[in-house]
């Protein structure tokens, strides 16, 4: 059974590493230290000993242990830790003497933080903030992943589920005052401005749900243009490596090519596509079809006009477009970045020169901080909202039937509960669970 016995995982990265930290959980945890280290030390203080393999007591390494009683531990049961010297055969063989304990049996992935779950020391919104924080590639998402870590979310929904049973209660009176035939009117109306009170504060919180999902994942930009117009260019000078083909023969780009930036904490992925254009080979009509597909679901798109061409007009779509006159080294006496924004030009850079390209990466940092930036929003993922949207719809039922009877508001109130419930993995998860803990990496 996956949930039972003790488990051991390398949690740190891969070998060889400076130092590399092995953790047991479970009720062997301790059994496992006593047979590898010799002794348990004092609670929580790191202990350095030699770790012999209890088999043959040949030593392994000399290393630092600590023991963690559960359930004040980071699961919730015994944790036993192994501070090893990070070398692979150090690793391999510590493992392999562990593996041959006893009741102990290698974690999979997401076993520690399926634990820490299961026995309360996280809800499952925290469990989706670690899986973020570890996967964090900016300070933004770090800090966006870390106050979900924390709890932020769940302490919000355990204060929303409190003033919702307090509603529920004020409803469920009005029930009894009127099976007495003599319905006080205020019981209800009062229900009715706390209802009122905590529509808004969900509404607001599913408000930050768009920009926190964005800080996951990233934003979109996308260069489009046609043929040789230098997206394959800017898309190098921005990532500073030669990532994309640049060739003078127009249709050089087919796949479109991501690179991932980070601009002052916030993750932002740059897309360079085909060149737009009619008559082209069906490898290239795929390419200018993928880029269709990418500037539908970019967040801003770049369209680029080079100076030595007449402009063609960008396609219609939903994402914001800048024009960007490319080839500014090629202009002669034309517009100069200064008066560019008159004719509807937002920039004209040179990757030749460099000119223009420092202003064109503030603007989408500045755009980036628009669309993300600020305090971390409490819901960061499409699930949450989804459980939210379902809450704050049961809440609007309650609160939008005036003339309801009392037991169907305190129905609609039961189905707001349940759905907030669902946000932390109280209630009706089961389905998700895998899918959140498979995320994680051996060892968390
Ligand atoms: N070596 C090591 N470093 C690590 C971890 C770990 O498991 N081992 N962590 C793994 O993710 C993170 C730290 N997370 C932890 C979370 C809770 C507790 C813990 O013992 N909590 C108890 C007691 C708290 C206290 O006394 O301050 C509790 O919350 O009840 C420990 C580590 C990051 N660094
Ligand atoms: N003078 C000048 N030439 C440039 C500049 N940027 C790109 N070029 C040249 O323009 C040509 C096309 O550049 P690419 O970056 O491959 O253009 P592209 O838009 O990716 O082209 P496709 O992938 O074919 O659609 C190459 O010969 C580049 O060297 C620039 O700033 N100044
Ligand atoms: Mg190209």
């Amino acid at each position: 059974m996956r949930g039972a016995g003790t488990i051991f995982a390398l949690s740190s990265g891969r070998p060889p590493a400076g130092v590399a930290v092995v953790r047991v959980s479970g009720a062997g945890a301790r059994f496992a230290l006593e047979a590898l280290a010799g002794v348990v030390g004092a609670p929580r203080r790191m202990r350095l000993a030699t770790l012999r393999d209890p088999a043959t007591f040949e030593p392994l390494d000399r290393a630092l242990t600590v023991f963690f009683p559960g359930p004040a531990s980071a699961t919730g049961e015994d944790i036993a830790e192994f501070h090893l010297h990070g070398g692979l055969a150090v690793v391999a063989d510590v493992l392999a003497a562990l593996g041959r304990l006893q009741g102990l049996r290698l974690a999979e992935p997401g076993d520690f933080t399926r634990r820490a779950f299961a026995n309360g020391v996280m809800d499952l919104a925290a469990v989706e903030g670690l899986a973020d924080l570890i996967g964090a590639a900016t300070s933004g998402q770090r800090r966006q992943a870390l106050a979900q870590a924390s709890g932020a979310l769940g302490a919000a929904v355990a204060g929303w589920r409190e003033r919702l049973i307090g509603i529920a209660a004020l409803v469920e009176a009005s029930i009894d005052f009127s099976d007495e035939g003599d319905v006080p009117a205020d019981l209800v109306a009062t229900a009715r401005t706390a209802l009122a009170a905590l529509d808004r504060d969900v509404a607001a919180a599913l408000d930050g749900a768009r920009r926190g999902e964005r800080m996951r994942s990233g934003l979109v930009v996308v260069i489009a243009g046609p043929p040789n117009a230098g997206k394959s260019s800017l898309l190098n000078a921005l990532a500073r490596r030669e990532v994309a083909i640049v060739s003078a023969l127009p249709g050089t780009t087919r796949d479109a090519i991501e690179v991932h930036l980070d601009l002052d904490g916030l993750p932002v992925t740059v897309i360079d596509t085909a060149g737009l254009r009619e008559g082209a080979d069906p490898v290239e009509k795929e390419g200018i079809r993928r880029a269709h597909a990418r500037m539908a679901l970019a967040d801003l798109v770049l369209w680029l006009e080079p100076a030595d061409e007449p402009a063609t007009p960008p396609p219609a779509g939903a994402a914001p477009v800048w024009r960007v006159g490319t080839k500014r080294d090629l202009a002669g006496g034309g517009p100069s970045d200064s008066d560019s924004k008159r004719d509807g030009v937002r920039h004209r850079v040179s990757t030749r020169s460099g000119a223009g390209l420092d202003a064109l990466v503030a603007d989408i940092a500045a755009a980036a901080a628009e669309m993300v930036g600020g305090e971390p929003p409490l819901v960061t993922r499409a699930r949450q909202a989804q459980a939210l949207d379902v809450a704050l719809a049961a809440l609007r039922d309650a609160g939008g039937r005036p003339d309801a009877a009392p037991e169907l508001m305190a129905e609609d109130l039961r189905r707001a509960a349940r759905a907030l419930g669902e946000v932390v993995g109280m209630v009706d998860v089961e389905d998700v669970l895998d899918a959140i803990f498979r995320q994680f990496c051996v060892g968390k």
